[in-house]
């Protein structure tokens, strides 16, 4: 398996509202996107840019709030009031290779390959065997994939 890219970290929140003030009075961020429903996640998501010079995209901070009463998040947000970083998020050129390489290596997946906030697909790995980091894993979208040749 190739590794790709940070495409994001996922930071949980209890109010999207309240971060995007922080992001951008304390952090100092001018690129905020629209926050927008994942019913099927059960998270409200928003993504904040960090730009760089570099002609590549930055890295990008992904808001998630719980939608539903079954949200994934909501025994996370029981643990920490307050939020904090969740998940971390890795491309990969191909979802499926990926998929195989990390079942081959006896981590466990959680629950089906699913189309994530990017449009592509994507699918999460126990942060128990993943060195205490829930791990999601993400197809590059097509668009960017000149920059890992
Ligand atoms: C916006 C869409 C999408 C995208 O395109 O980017 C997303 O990112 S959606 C993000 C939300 N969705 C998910 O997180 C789906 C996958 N997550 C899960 O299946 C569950 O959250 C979980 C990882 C299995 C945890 O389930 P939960 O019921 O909350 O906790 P457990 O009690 O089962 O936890 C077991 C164990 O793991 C520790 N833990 C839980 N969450 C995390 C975390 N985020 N990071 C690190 N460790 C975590 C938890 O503390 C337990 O440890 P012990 O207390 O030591 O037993
Ligand atoms: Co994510």
């Amino acid at each position: 398996m190739k590794l790709g890219r940070l495409n994001h970290i996922g930071v949980a929140t209890p109010s999207i509202a309240d971060s995007v003030v922080y992001y951008r009075e304390v952090m100092g961020a001018t690129r905020i996107t629209e926050p927008f429903d994942m019913p099927q996640q059960g998270v409200k998501v928003c993504f904040v840019d960090t730009p760089t010079d570099t002609g590549l995209n930055g890295t990008q901070i992904e808001l998630i709030e719980p939608l539903g009463e079954g949200s994934a998040i909501r025994g996370f947000l029981e643990k920490n009031p307050l939020g904090g970083q969740h998940h971390l998020c890795y491309e990969v050129p191909d979802i499926e290779e990926a998929r195989a390489w990390f079942e081959g290596l006896g981590k466990r997946v959680l629950g089906p390959t699913r189309i994530g906030a990017h449009g592509t697909p994507i699918f999460f790995l126990h942060p128990k065997d993943m060195m205490g980091q829930l791990t999601e894993i993400m197809e590059t979208p097509k668009s960017d994939q000149h920059w890992s040749n």
